[in-house]
């Protein structure tokens, strides 16, 4: 009962997560260059907060790899997760809805910083 109270609140968030990206001006450009079909998409996101929030292993990627090749600036980042701490706190509060926010940020932070880290290693083989 509790794992299917998880998967439902997992839903309910990643799909209005995402029916707002879509209608974002600086986000839904560089999501709709890679996703044509959302369905997919959006499977693959409740198996990752799943994963994360509640530690069934259902998750199976490199979240990394697919946004290595993304163009992006900090201020795709800061959307990204400004839009995501509203949609939590539409829905949900309490310790995990805290918990998914921090997550997000902690992945956020990492990204960038592998980013950076990517972009320097080829300017030094220029
Ligand atoms: C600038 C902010 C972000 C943008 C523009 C972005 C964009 C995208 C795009 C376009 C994809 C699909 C890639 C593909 O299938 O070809 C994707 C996948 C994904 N994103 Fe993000 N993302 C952002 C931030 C984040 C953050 C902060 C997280 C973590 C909380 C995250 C987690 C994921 C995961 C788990 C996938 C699926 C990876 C897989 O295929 O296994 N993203 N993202």
């Amino acid at each position: 009962m509790a794992d299917r109270q998880n998967m439902d609140s997992i839903r309910l968030l990643v799909d209005d997560f995402y029916s707002r990206v879509r209608e974002d001006v600086l986000l839904n450009p560089v999501f709709a260059e890679f996703i044509i079909d959302w369905q997919p998409h959006l499977l693959k996101m409740y198996t990752f907060w799943n994963t994360v929030l509640f530690g069934v292993p259902d998750y199976k990627g490199n979240p990394f790899a697919n946004h290595a090749k993304l163009t992006v600036t900090a201020g795709h980042f800061y959307r990204w997760l400004e839009l995501f701490g509203e949609t939590v706190g539409l829905h949900f509060e309490g310790h995990k809805a805290e918990e998914a926010k921090k997550r997000a940020e902690i992945m956020a932070s990492m990204f960038q910083n592998r980013m950076s880290q990517l972009k320097d290693k080829k300017h030094a083989l220029l």
